[in-house]
């Protein structure tokens, strides 16, 4: 059960010279389900890279559970307990769905704890443990971006960090996977979703942000971030 808050605090970052990330600040808190909305191009998967220590903040601060890991190696920041599903789902097509599941708890030493795990993820995803001998790359899209989750779980994070969860996926899938977001959430994890299907990422959230271009324009509950002029006009103007 995850009880770690993500605090991010001021953060700049940048790939060149200029600022993507223009002094972002918020808060991922426990046990919740956190988005971020925004459009294209406004720096969402570069807010991800930067928790990730993929690419490091050139300043400010991220803490996770009152440690910081600003700027820390990823695979130091994935042992502190996050994990990441990363935007394009990115399955390992020439691998079983076994294989894959297998390769999210690569830091998990003890087979019986992998088996458990593995056990889990079917549990959550029937229609993956139907198909745990095919090679992922025969997959449909929505099985694939089920198995990216499922792999995301294998290393039992405290924190679930989800880029675009729905983009490419028919309404069905998304329902669906937006269903699946739900229920892990209510298992303990906590969640932080990135996305740009404002409706329905706001019908799963206790709290958003909305991103404008690379600051946040806007926080609240879901109702009033679905009712707010500001919010519409950043968004979508
Ligand atoms: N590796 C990189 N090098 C240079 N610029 C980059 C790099 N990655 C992203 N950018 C730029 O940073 C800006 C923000 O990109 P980012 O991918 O974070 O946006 P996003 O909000 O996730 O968009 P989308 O919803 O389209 O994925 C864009 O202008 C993009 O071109």
């Amino acid at each position: 059960m995850g009880d770690k808050t993500l605090d991010i605090e001021n953060v700049y970052t940048a790939y060149d010279k200029a600022d993507v990330l223009e002094g972002v600040s918020l808060s991922v808190r426990p046990g919740r389900i956190t988005c971020l909305l925004g459009s294209n191009g406004v720096g969402k998967t570069t807010l991800i890279r930067s928790i990730l220590g993929l690419t490091a903040p050139r300043e400010g601060r991220i803490t996770f559970g009152g440690r910081d890991i600003t700027g820390m190696s990823t695979h130091r920041v994935i042992a502190t307990g996050i994990a990441c599903i990363p935007e394009g789902r990115k399955v390992f097509p020439k691998l079983t769905v076994t294989e894959n599941l297998r390769i999210g708890a690569y830091q998990v030493k003890a087979e019986a704890a992998i088996r458990e795990r593995m056990n889990e993820a079917y549990e959550i995803f029937p229609r993956l443990a139907e198909r745990r001998s095919q090679l992922a790359g025969t997959l449909s899209g929505g099985e694939q971006a089920m198995l990216s989750i499922g792999r995301g779980l294998m290393s039992s994070p405290d924190l679930l960090l989800i880029d675009e969860p729905s983009l490419g996926l028919s309404p069905l899938f998304v329902k669906e996977n937006f269903n699946v977001i739900q229920r892990i959430n209510e298992r303990g994890v906590t969640v932080f979703l990135v996305e740009q299907n404002v409706r329905q990422t706001l019908a799963i959230s206790h709290y958003g942000y909305v991103l404008g271009k690379g600051r946040v324009v806007a926080e609240g509950e879901p109702d009033t971030l679905t009712d707010n002029e500001e919010v519409n006009q950043a968004y979508f103007g």
